[in-house]
This record gives structure tokens, C-alpha cells and sequence, in this order.
């Protein structure tokens, strides 16, 4: 799914509306309506009391529709005009008449005084700012949206939480809506998937308005969202006459005393994705540990309890290196060596991005499209400090043009960089914050890479596949119980969930109820 700039966005609603020859009246009812559906299903006429609160924009215009749906099925709903200015928009103005016509006069609020009494257990719709939010909200607005707030009423926020950019950070935390729940149009916003807006965006879903889909990819999008639906076109199905070397070798090179538990599974990992061959190559004190956990790999050693010389005779298709292998000096001058030499493909993890920090001379070596999988604070070492998380992005951008390299900087939503290019993951939940979870994701992508995904795709199917595991657990494990073996455990369901039809019954039912007008 494209991830739209607030830019594109526009455009996409401006060449709908001629290309399509819907007007734009018509668009916002349907996505309004939409949104007035989403609601009665959940509450069912229920008596709880709604507060609609539009700004004088077309995010103003949907919460007015929503608002004239709500009156028509008989709901305890007040609806406000936010009237932080004069420039209302004709479709604003068109369902405000709408509105009136039914009796219904929203009261204006143009100052402090005029706020409504808003109680906890009332639910709040915010029709106040959307993509149109041009600057921070000021004045008395900004009065409301903390006032709403500290009621810590249920929030619907429409399009955006109201005070929230699609593409650049809040610096006024105070000025933002914090919403419940979020029914954005078209596609998810970046904005959304970003740790520094956690306050603002709980959960969300998209809406489709049926903006023009050609339109939107002859934009040529740079950011997108990895759902099943991106997942698909990249699996490669097995043919009858492979055989194991079809499916290379990994090598997984990694370890040192008291951390071969790492390196042990990264190989399991590999080795359970799929990679047709897999060694190991780790300190000698690892070797009996290894063999005994993974009968299936081969393994080589080196010195006693650290890397020291990587003099592996494995002839490996690719190799994944990093887990547990300290950053002692003996391994540190190993592994500069190593990299100088090095020809074959690598995703480099831990503390082998901890020495790349070190000595970023060795950057210059790296084969092209390598992939590092830090964590934020590895990648703070790799790529230094950063103000917000859209500089971060940035910086990481910069950092894949200059090297050739592939980022995948792990979180709540993973984001591989690749140049210009963002993927941002859909799966996944706290029960991978666990001790050898990352180790785990080095050993699928590499096992990847080996089976001949393109790197890029391993990263993206990787990443996936990983969240994945985590959320059908959830259906019969806990967040707490949930380890990084589990993962493993669960890797079978999740590459077989890849060709189950999910039936969105919701949102089949949804697009009824707006035919009926229901
Ligand atoms: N995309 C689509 O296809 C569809 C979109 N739809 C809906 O349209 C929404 C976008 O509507 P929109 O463009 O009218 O913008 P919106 O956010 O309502 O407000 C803009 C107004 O706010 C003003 N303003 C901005 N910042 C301000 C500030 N800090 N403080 C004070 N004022 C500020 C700004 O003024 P200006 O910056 O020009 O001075 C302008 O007057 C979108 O989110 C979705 O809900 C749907 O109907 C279906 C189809
Ligand atoms: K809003």
C-alpha cells in the first residue's frame, strides 16, 4: 500500500475529481459516509452522548456529514463550528446549509468561552484540522484540542488526529489531538507510523475514497506500507526439481563466551526460513552448543572464546554476521580484516554494526546492498544523533545513498530504507521485545538472501514474516511467554498465512450499509 504525502494527497483528490468526473461534494459524503457507517456499526444507536467538532475546512466538511448522519439515526449528538477562521470551503459551506436544513444549527466557538461541557464517558469526533494544516494550532483552538484532551474522552479523529503533518514532526506537543482511534482517507499517513507520535495515534484504519489508483502510482510513491497484499508478488514458490543447493548457503558468523545463545539462533533461524545449507562460524567454547542445538548446521570454530581470525573454509552463498560477538579488540582487528576481504553479500547485525560505528572507514567495503539491522541505538552510533524522527529518517536515507547499503531500523513499525525508497511493516507487537528477537531477524534474512531473494525483498519479506509469527501467536500466547524460539515456532503459520484469503467481512458490510444509505 503507498504511504501519500500530504502533497499527493491533494493531487490525487484534484485529478479524481476530473478524471473520475466526481464532484467533490460527492466525494466527501462518500467518505464521510463512510466514516458515519463505521461508527452506527459499532454503537447501534446506542443513547451515548457524540460531540462533532468541525473546523471551517474540508476536514470540517466530513464532520459535518458525519454530523447530519448522526441526527438522521436519531443519536444524542451536538455538533460545534471551530471557527478559527473565515475561509470556509464550499463544501464546507454546502453540508453546513445541509445541516441547517434539518434544524440543526452547530453553535460557533470562537473563543475559550464558548467550549462545550465534554464528560469522559462522551465520545468526541475530530473534524477540526486535516490534511490542510498548514502551522501548529494556536489561540483558542489550541485551547480546545487540550481541553479535549484532558478530558481523556474517546477520540475519533477523522483523517488526522487534528494538529498532527502527514511529513514533518509537532514540535508543540500541546497543539495535537490525542486520538482513540483514527479513520484516515486512502492511505496511512507517515506521520502514523512514527514512535515520536505514539500519544497522538493509538490505532487506525484506512478508509478507501476511491481516489484514482493509476493517478496515485504514476506518482511514483516512495514510501509503502507491507501488508500481505505487498507480500505476495515477492514469495517465490518452490519448483519439484530443486534441490538443497538451489537454496544456498548461509553462513552465520557470530558469538563469544556466554552469548553463543545469539549466534546459535540466527542459525536456526536461517536454516527454518529455508536457506538449503547452513553453517556457523563462532568460538571454539560455542562449538558443542551448537552442534547439539542445531544438528542440521555445520560448524566451523575459531579461537576459544572470541572471534578472532574468521579463517572459515565455508564456501557460502551469503553471510549473516554479528550476533553475540562482542566488540573485545582481538575481535574488532579480526573483523576489519574480514570486511577488507570480504566479497560475498552480507546483513550485518549487532555488534557488528557496533564496530562499522567505530570504524567507519570500513563503510567503503561493504558489497552494494548490504543489509545492516540495527536497533535505534546502534543506528544513533552508526549514523549519529537526530532532533525528530523525520530527520532521522533522513539521515538514514543519506546514509543508504552513500553506501549502497540497505537500513532496516527495527521498532514497533520496522523501516527498511533503501535510498529513496521506505517500507514500513504492518506486523508485529510487544511480544518481540525479547531477548533474541534481532538475532532471529539477522538469521531469516540471510536465509533469504541464500534462497535468492534480492536483498531488498529478504529485508522487506524478513521483516514481515517476523511480525507476523508475533501476532498469530497472540491468538493462543501471551505478550510475556512469547520468546525468540517461539518465533521459530511459529514461522510455519506465518509463511502459510501468506496464502489465506483474509475475508474482510467489516468492510464488505460497510460498503453495503453506504449503498442502502443506511
Ligand atoms: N483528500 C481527499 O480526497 C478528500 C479529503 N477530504 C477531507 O478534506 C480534508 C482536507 O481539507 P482542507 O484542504 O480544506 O484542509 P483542512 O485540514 O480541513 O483545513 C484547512 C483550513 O485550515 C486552515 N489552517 C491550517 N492550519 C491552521 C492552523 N494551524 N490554524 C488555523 N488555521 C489553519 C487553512 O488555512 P490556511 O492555511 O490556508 O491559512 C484552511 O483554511 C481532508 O483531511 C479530509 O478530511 C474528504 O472530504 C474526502 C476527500
Ligand atoms: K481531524
Amino acid at each position: 500500500m503507498f504511504i501519500l504525502n500530504s502533497k499527493q494527497i491533494s493531487e490525487a483528490d484534484k485529478a479524481t475529481i476530473s478524471i473520475n468526473n466526481i464532484s467533490s461534494i460527492d466525494l466527501m459524503e462518500h467518505a464521510a459516509t463512510q466514516c458515519f457507517n463505521w461508527l452506527h456499526s459499532r454503537l447501534q444507536g446506542q443513547g451515548i452522548k457524540i460531540h462533532v467538532f468541525c473546523g471551517i475546512g474540508n476536514n470540517g466538511g466530513d464532520g459535518l456529514v458525519i454530523a447530519r448522519h448522526l441526527y438522521q439515526h436519531g443519536y444524542n449528538v451536538s455538533c460545534y463550528i471551530v471557527n478559527f477562521s473565515d475561509k470556509r470551503t464550499d463544501e464546507f459551506l454546502i453540508n453546513y446549509n445541509r445541516l441547517k436544513e434539518l434544524g440543526e444549527w452547530p453553535p460557533i466557538i470562537k473563543s475559550e468561552k464558548d467550549f462545550p461541557k465534554v464528560a469522559f464517558e462522551d465520545i468526541v469526533i475530530d473534524a477540526i484540522f486535516g490534511n490542510g494544516l498548514t502551522r501548529e494550532p494556536e489561540g483558542f483552538t489550541k485551547k480546545l484540542i487540550q481541553y479535549i484532551n484532558h478530558t481523556r474522552v474517546f477520540t475519533l479523529a477523522i483523517d488526522f488526529p487534528s494538529g498532527l503533518f502527514s511529513d514533518e514532526s509537532v514540535i508543540d506537543t500541546g497543539a495535537v489531538i490525542k486520538a482513540g482511534h483514527t479513520l484516515t482517507f486512502q492511505t496511512p499517513k507517515l506521520a502514523f507510523l512514527l514512535p515520536e507520535n505514539k500519544d497522538f495515534v493509538n490505532t487506525w484504519e484506512v478508509i478507501d475514497i476511491g481516489l484514482d489508483e493509476n493517478f496515485i502510482k504514476n506518482l511514483n510513491p516512495k514510501s509503502h506500507y507491507i501488508t500481505k497484499n505487498e507480500i505476495i508478488p515477492i514469495y517465490k514458490s518452490r519448483n519439484k526439481w530443486s534441490h538443497k543447493g538451489t537454496y544456498g548457503h548461509s553462513l552465520i558468523i557470530g558469538g563469544s563466551f556466554g552469548k553463543i545463545g545469539a549466534v546459535t539462533l540466527a542459525t536456526r533461524a536461517a536454516l527454518k526460513i529455508g536457506s538449503g545449507l547452513v553453517s556457523a562460524y563462532l568460538p571454539k567454547c560455542g562449538y558443542n552448543i551448537l552442534q547439539i542445538s542445531v544438528p542440521e548446521a555445520m560448524v566451523e570454530v575459531d579461537n576459544d572464546a572470541a572471534l578472532e581470525y574468521y579463517n572459515f573454509k565455508t564456501k557460502a552463498t551469503i553471510i549473516g554476521i554479528g550476533p553475540g560477538m562482542g566488540t573485545v579488540e582481538k575481535t574488532a582487528l579480526g573483523f576489519e580484516l574480514f570486511i577488507k576481504e570480504n566479497k560475498l553479500p552480507l546483513v550485518i547485525d549487532a555488534d557488528a554494526i557496533n564496530l562499522l560505528s567505530i570504524n567507519k572507514s570500513l563503510l567503503k567495503y561493504l558489497p552494494k546492498n548490504t543489509v545492516l539491522t540495527p536497533h535505534p541505538k546502534e543506528l544513533e552510533r552508526l549514523i549519529g544523533s537526530w532532533k525528530n524522527d523525520f530527520e532521522k529518517l533522513e539521515k538514514i536515507t543519506d546514509f543508504s545513498k552513500d553506501h549502497n547499503v540497505i537500513v532496516v531500523l527495527k521498532g514497533a513499525h520496522t523501516i527498511i530504507i533503501n535510498e529513496d525508497n521506505k517500507y514500513i511493516n504492518s506486523t508485529g507487537n510487544p511480544a518481540l521485545a525479547t531477548a533474541g528477537s534481532g538475532d532471529v531477524l539477522t538469521g531469516l534474512i540471510t536465509g533469504l538472501i541464500a534462497q535468492g531473494y534480492e536483498p531488498i525483498n529478504a529485508a522487506i519479506l524478513g521483516v514481515y514474516l517476523h511480525g507476523k509469527t508475533a501476532d498469530l501467536a497472540l491468538q493462543e500466547t501471551s505478550y510475556e511467554t512469547f520468546t525468540a524460539s517461539s518465533i521459530l515456532d511459529y514461522l510455519s503459520d506465518a509463511i502459510l498465512d501468506i496464502f489465506k484469503q483474509d475475508m474482510d467481512q467489516e468492510k464488505i458490510e460497510d460498503d453495503e450499509e453506504v449503498e442502502d444509505g443506511n
